[in-house]
């Protein structure tokens, strides 16, 4: 029996030691597999964002320089909505300290009147009790609500203050598209503006509350104590309730994991998933033209799997860190409470207490009076301490909330500025792969931009500008040219070989990094792309945008008439009237997009319109007649186009050779459609070469003589 149990107990044993072994290989694996994947994950993080990441060290002062400029922004002025609301909330949370020492002292009144079985005692505490909970309550709700109102007004100030500059110097371009620290500017915007001033109201009033709990608990809890002169040890207690508050706030401090740095990373992650989720609805119809749902579902889910392991691991990091915190304030502390409160009690060797109106001689009442208001009191202390110290986890949450938000205004400003940072993407080897085979040379963007730009009155004058695209590739070395409005300038050349940047630099969109630019305002250009945005609201909003129904200086006789410029008054009455709202974007067709589009350059009447195809989709006799219409209207045009239909409309002909060279000239439009015939008759007759050679060698074998002879033979002839 003995050695079937000892032969039992040593299979057990092996068994559990295999099974712990087992358990700790793959735990080790996955802890490998974990450090490589965040190893990675890191390395892409450093090239695809600038923005320093929040450590343990940088926390402080960093914090607090980010945070107080905030916050300027939150509070302006003393006499500020924010301000107002900030000083009630404080108010109410005073208003809550003092009630609650009000009810500890009540609470052992109560107690007092039942060891003393007094009855009338008992019930004038109760009722005070009652009463007291009426304000109470009352000012418990209103605490909430003025948190609530703190965090809208805060959010409120946040959010205009970082629309002002989202929407200046076109930011909300220079952002996305010169810029890469931001990778979601709209996540920034709302959900981080959001959480930040939620989190910091929370944390105001979660740590002002506790803060007076403890001034006002402490000096009752010392002036209960004056009381007992004959207590010994009373002296010692500061001390040690001091020491105990140090080494748990250590400890805490030291084995807190880096949330900031994870939740930031955490809202990073989750800001990401919301683009892509963004980009699917944006490109629906593509995606399902190509059954592409697949590919978008497995990299929607890997994003999500990003999200998912980082909230797992907070999680994961909460629940140790959250059991260290319970065992040290709620168990330690509530036993180094007791010991405190017990050192009076057991330390006194005055004269027994006799003032009960009982005659206890012992005064037992007064003492569990006085044993339960301290304990409630101790109780509210290190209630308000604990919150003080957990607190920390919610700053260190707030640090990567404020630093996301501070990054974001930081960034802003810098665009707006035309500082850009942006991760260079370094040129493949095989020149086949690089997106344009002009991008031969680099330089680096990070450097202001040199050029200057010069308003003139009305021609459009470039003195050696190079274009240089955001990621620092140079398009074209140096441009020189002169447009006057007598001008319509036609601009063709390969894809990728600059044209469309040409207009982004007229513009003012992309910076110029060296040269002159003289050009007029940027309200004498209007630029029609090829796929015209369209806003939302009315058929009348289309054709007036950017301008709305209040500055609108057109009538509805005159807005028909814009629409019949471009062969769209059908729509008006297809649609029901000019103020029909719709979404624009779904229900026209491409060319009625882009006949649409076309239409603001009548309502506007810019000195240059700058079209880039943006007749790829209008047929042929209604692109000759809006050409025709807008040149009349004294609209200079520039052009963008493939379709040979359009060179009769324009003067001059700007030509890129994809190769950075490029020659501006008058355009004869004749001539060009003579060469063009040639070249075409040309091809077609190069296109012919390989069949007629192909028969040649058929009919040689047939023959059975030597092509390579008669070739020979042939040139000998000659
Ligand atoms: N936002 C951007 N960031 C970086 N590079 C860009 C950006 N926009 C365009 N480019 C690059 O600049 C080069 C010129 O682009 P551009 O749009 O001017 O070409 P294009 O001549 O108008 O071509 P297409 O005829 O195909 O419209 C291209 O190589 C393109 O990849």
């Amino acid at each position: 029996m003995y050695s079937l149990r000892s032969g039992r107990a040593k299979i057990l044993l092996a068994t559990s030691s295999f099974a712990l072994i087992a358990y700790l290989i793959r735990r080790y694996r996955r802890y490998i597999l974990l450090k490589k994947r965040r190893t990675l994950t890191n390395s892409r993080e450093q090239t695809t964002t600038n923005v320093t990441p929040l450590t343990r060290k940088t926390l402080n002062k960093r914090f607090f320089h980010q945070i107080r400029i905030l916050i300027r922004i939150l509070i302006p002025r003393i006499r500020s909505d924010s301000f107002l609301i900030l000083i009630v909330h404080l108010t109410t949370l005073i208003s809550r300290t003092f009630l609650s020492i009000y009810i500890a002292h009540l609470d052992g009144a109560i107690v007092k009147s039942l060891v003393q079985r007094n009855p009338r005692n008992f019930l004038r505490a109760i009722s005070i009790f009652v009463s007291v909970a009426i304000p109470a309550s009352f000012i418990n709700s209103l605490i909430r609500f003025a948190e609530s109102k703190l965090s809208l007004a805060f959010r409120s100030k946040l959010t205009r203050h970082a629309y002002d500059a989202y929407f200046r110097n076109q930011t909300y371009y220079r952002v996305s598209t010169l810029d890469s620290r931001l990778l979601t500017p709209d996540q920034n915007l709302t959900d981080d503006i959001e959480t930040f001033t939620s989190t910091l109201t929370h944390l105001f009033s979660h740590l002002t509350k506790p803060f007076f709990d403890i001034a006002v608990i402490s000096w009752s809890l010392v002036s209960m104590v004056r009381q007992r002169k004959n207590a010994r040890g009373l002296k010692e207690v500061p001390g040690m309730i001091l020491i105990v508050i140090i080494i748990t706030f250590m400890a805490l401090r030291r084995l807190s994991p880096r949330f900031g740095k994870l939740v930031s990373e955490e809202a990073r992650r989750r800001g990401i998933l919301r683009f892509a989720h963004t980009r699917v609805i944006a490109n629906a119809e593509e995606i399902a033209f190509f059954d592409g749902h697949e590919v978008e579902k497995s990299w929607i889910l890997k994003l999500y799997d990003q999200l998912r392991e980082q909230t797992n691991s907070i999680i994961k990091k909460k629940l140790w860190f959250v059991m260290l915190e319970q065992f040290l304030m709620k168990y330690f502390w509530h036993a180094c409470g007791m010991v405190t409160i017990a050192i009076p009690f057991l330390t006194y060797d005055g004269p027994a207490e006799t003032d009960d109106p009982i005659g206890d001689p012992l005064g037992i009442s007064a003492r569990t009076e006085a044993f339960t208001v301290s304990k409630n009191l101790l109780t509210s202390g290190a209630d308000a301490l604990e919150r003080i110290i957990s607190s920390y986890k919610e700053i260190a949450e707030l640090a990567g909330h404020t630093d996301r938000v501070y990054t974001m205004l930081y960034v802003f400003d810098d665009c707006a500025h035309s500082n850009y940072q942006r991760t260079p993407i370094i040129p493949s080897e095989n020149p086949s792969e690089c997106s344009s085979a002009l991008a031969k040379r680099k330089i680096s963007v990070d450097h202001r931009a040199k050029g200057e730009i010069i308003e003139s009155d009305e021609d459009i004058i470039a003195e050696n500008v190079p274009i240089i695209t955001p990621n620092g590739d140079i398009i074209v070395e140096s441009l020189s040219l002169k447009i006057t409005p007598a001008m319509h300038v036609l601009i063709t050349g390969p894809n990728g070989c600059g044209k469309s940047s040409f207009f982004r630099i007229v513009r003012g969109l992309w910076p110029i990094y060296s040269g002159r630019l003289y050009r007029p305002d940027p309200s004498n250009f209007f630029l029609i792309p090829q796929r015209p945005y369209m806003c939302p609201g009315t058929l009348r909003d289309q054709i007036i945008y950017p301008h709305t129904v209040d500055n609108a200086f057109v009538d509805d006789s005159q807005l028909m008439e814009i629409l019949n410029n471009v062969e769209l008054q059908y729509i008006v009455q297809r649609e029901g009237g000019l103020n029909a709202e719709r979404d624009w974007k779904d229900i026209l067709s491409g060319g009625e997009k882009q006949r649409l589009g076309l239409a603001r350059i009548f309502y506007h009447q810019p000195r240059y319109a700058l079209l880039d195809e943006c007749t790829s989709a209008v047929s042929i006799d209604v692109e000759g007649k809006i050409y025709e219409r807008a040149k009349q209207l004294g609209i200079s045009l520039l052009t963008i186009t493939h379709r040979p239909s359009l060179w009769a409309y324009h003067t001059h002909l700007l030509q890129f050779d994809g190769n950075g060279r490029w020659t501006f000239e008058v355009l004869n439009t004749e001539k060009l459609l003579t060469l063009k015939d040639e070249k075409e008759r040309l091809e077609s007759q190069l296109a012919g070469i390989p069949e007629i050679q192909k028969r040649l060698n058929e009919l040689t074998q047939l023959i059975g003589e030597d092509i390579i002879t008669t070739t020979e033979n042939e040139e000998n002839d000659d």
